[in-house]
């Protein structure tokens, strides 16, 4: 029962879907639109597209909204003139530019399709396969090739591939076919193949940076909101215990662990056996600074982050001070604690809601996790 159940879930929860603002001269065109829109229907699949109601963008989602699933329309705030993008059915999202309205699109998808369409439509796909080959995503991309209208851009991509300028793996990042069924099942069975340049994590991380940086020269321009604009650690900083995620840290599988380590000293440009070495000679210090922690609560007491911007948090009442980078992104954040160069944390966001309370099964977990951490040690 709960086998069959877990076959009927869909896949995708959300799928973009890149279109023409044009209708297309062939009814075949207009037909996949509607076709493609039932088929997320059938299988209970969201849509997220360009907003507006002109052309193939049009077809699609009226057709996605009337089966009633959901529709979520990104639209820069420019283009939100009914004159031009006509009405948006469902929800609407509105954005500053271009830019911001693709990331905000692929940020709420779990695949892309393109259905035919003219340069808005090529420049969205070629940007989520760029993003794919890039590893910023592992989602699959689908082309929709209706009569055959992609044909000429799938032989230039052979071509593209045939003189060295496309990696062969890298072809394998586009899934096309002329119905929205089969495509959709292709989708469905979509395994990345392509060596991406560099890791999805890596590159969370780099916008992480990127954010912390921002917000800091925003801070420096307005200091009189200085506040990290992040809900999540604003609850840390009222004081939630991160107990649980110095647990998750402590008792990550070895090789998770040892991944995570190695992004670290990717990031902090160190040689990762060196580095491993270390947290070993330093191992005591460690296991007490993150018991100590264990038992203590963040409070924002001597915030430093009107100064510089980083989030310096105290742990009262155990240790008055040390220093640590909070950098957030939408899945998880990382504590970067700079105490004694030890003590990096990576903590899923799930965890600050923990109720901050003693738990001595808390404690056992932390010494169980420690021990085997350090029998496991070596990278
Ligand atoms: C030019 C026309 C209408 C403009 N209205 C648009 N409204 C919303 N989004 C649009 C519009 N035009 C382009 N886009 C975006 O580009 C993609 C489609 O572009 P294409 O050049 O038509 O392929 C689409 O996915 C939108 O994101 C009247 O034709």
């Amino acid at each position: 029962m709960e086998k069959e159940k877990e076959a009927r879930q869909p896949k995708f929860k959300r799928i973009c879907v890149f279109c023409g603002s044009s209708q297309g001269k062939k009814n075949s065109y207009q037909d996949a639109a509607i076709e493609l829109g039932k088929e997320l229907v059938r299988r209970s699949i969201d849509l997220v597209y360009g907003g507006g109601s002109v052309g193939l963008m049009g077809l699609v989602s009226q057709a996605v909204y009337d089966g009633g699933r959901h529709v979520i329309g990104v639209i820069p705030k420019t283009l939100m003139l009914r004159e031009i993008t006509g009405e948006t059915v469902g929800e609407v999202k509105a954005v500053a530019d271009m830019h911001q309205r693709k990331a905000e699109m692929a940020r709420q998808s779990d695949a892309f399709i393109a259905l035919p369409g003219g340069y808005g439509t090529l420049e969205e796909l070629l940007e989520v396969i760029t993003w794919a080959q890039l590893g910023i995503h592992d989602k699959p991309v689908g082309l929709l090739n209706v009569d055959g209208y992609y044909n000429s851009l799938l032989s230039f991509i052979d071509k593209a591939v045939e003189e060295g300028f496309i990696n062969p793996t890298a072809r394998h990042i586009i899934v096309s076919s002329r119905t929205a069924k089969e495509l959709m099942k292709k989708l469905e069975d979509y395994i990345p193949c392509h060596e991406s340049v560099t890791s999805k994590m890596s590159w969370e991380i780099e916008q992480l940076e990127l954010t912390a940086k921002c917000d800091i020269s925003r801070k420096q321009h307005t200091p009189n909101n200085c506040k990290i604009n992040d809900p999540q650690l604003c609850k840390i900083r009222q004081g939630n215990s991160l107990r649980p995620a110095i647990l998750l840290f402590f008792n990550l599988p070895d090789p998770v662990f040892r991944s995570f380590r190695a992004v670290l000293a990717e990031q902090l440009e160190r040689d990762p056996k060196e580095m491993a070495r270390e947290w070993e000679r330093r191992f005591w210090v460690s296991f007490a600074f993150n018991l100590t922690f264990c038992f203590s609560t963040f409070s924002s007491a001597g915030s430093r982050e009107e100064e510089g911007g980083e989030a310096v948090l105290s742990l009262i009442p155990l240790i008055p001070v040390t220093g640590g980078r909070v950098r957030s992104s939408r899945s998880f954040s990382i504590i970067h604690f700079e105490f004694l160069n030890i003590g990096h944390c990576f903590v899923s966001k799930s965890f600050y809601r923990t109720p901050n309370r003693w738990d001595p099964l808390l404690l056992l977990l932390l010494l169980r996790g420690t021990l085997s951490r350090r029998r496991n040690w070596e990278a």
